[in-house]
């Protein structure tokens, strides 16, 4: 009813103020837009669910969350797949490897300073009546 378009409101406005935060942060530069396949042509062959942040607005827009949850999902695969297409030693993999834990780190920061309880809680309770 119009009480719970009231609380998705409320949860799109938060994840896009968190998806833009990280979006204008330079050391996430590399996971704001999809991989050009033109440039990394082998990365659909390794990495089976790409994402990406302008991907999550994109969503968020979609109305494709209706729990922090679910946003964190796929907040996750952004460095999950960062870390598995670069795996080696050297120099460039372990930049973006770094980069990939500062934005995991960086996102369940936010989160837990953020995000009440007890909003999500209702939001989940959302999620299970549909
Ligand atoms: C977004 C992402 O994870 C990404 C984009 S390019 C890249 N890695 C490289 O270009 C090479 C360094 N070793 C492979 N990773």
């Amino acid at each position: 009813e119009e009480q719970e378009e009231d609380v998705l409101r409320e949860l799109r406005l938060f994840l896009r103020n968190v998806t833009e935060r990280l979006a204008l942060d330079r050391r996430f530069k590399a996971f704001t837009k999809p991989v050009d396949i033109e440039e990394v042509p082998d990365y659909l062959m390794v990495i089976r669910k790409p994402m990406d942040l302008s991907t999550l607005l994109t969503n968020i827009d979609q109305h494709k969350y209706v729990t922090v949850r679910e946003f964190m999902s796929d907040t996750d695969l952004i460095w999950q797949n960062a870390l598995e297409y670069n795996p080696d030693s050297d120099p460039m993999d372990r930049h973006i490897r770094h980069r990939a834990c500062a934005l995991k780190d960086t996102v369940r920061a936010i989160i837990r300073d953020e995000l009440d309880e007890d909003f999500e809680r209702v939001c989940e309770e959302i999620r299970e009546s549909r």
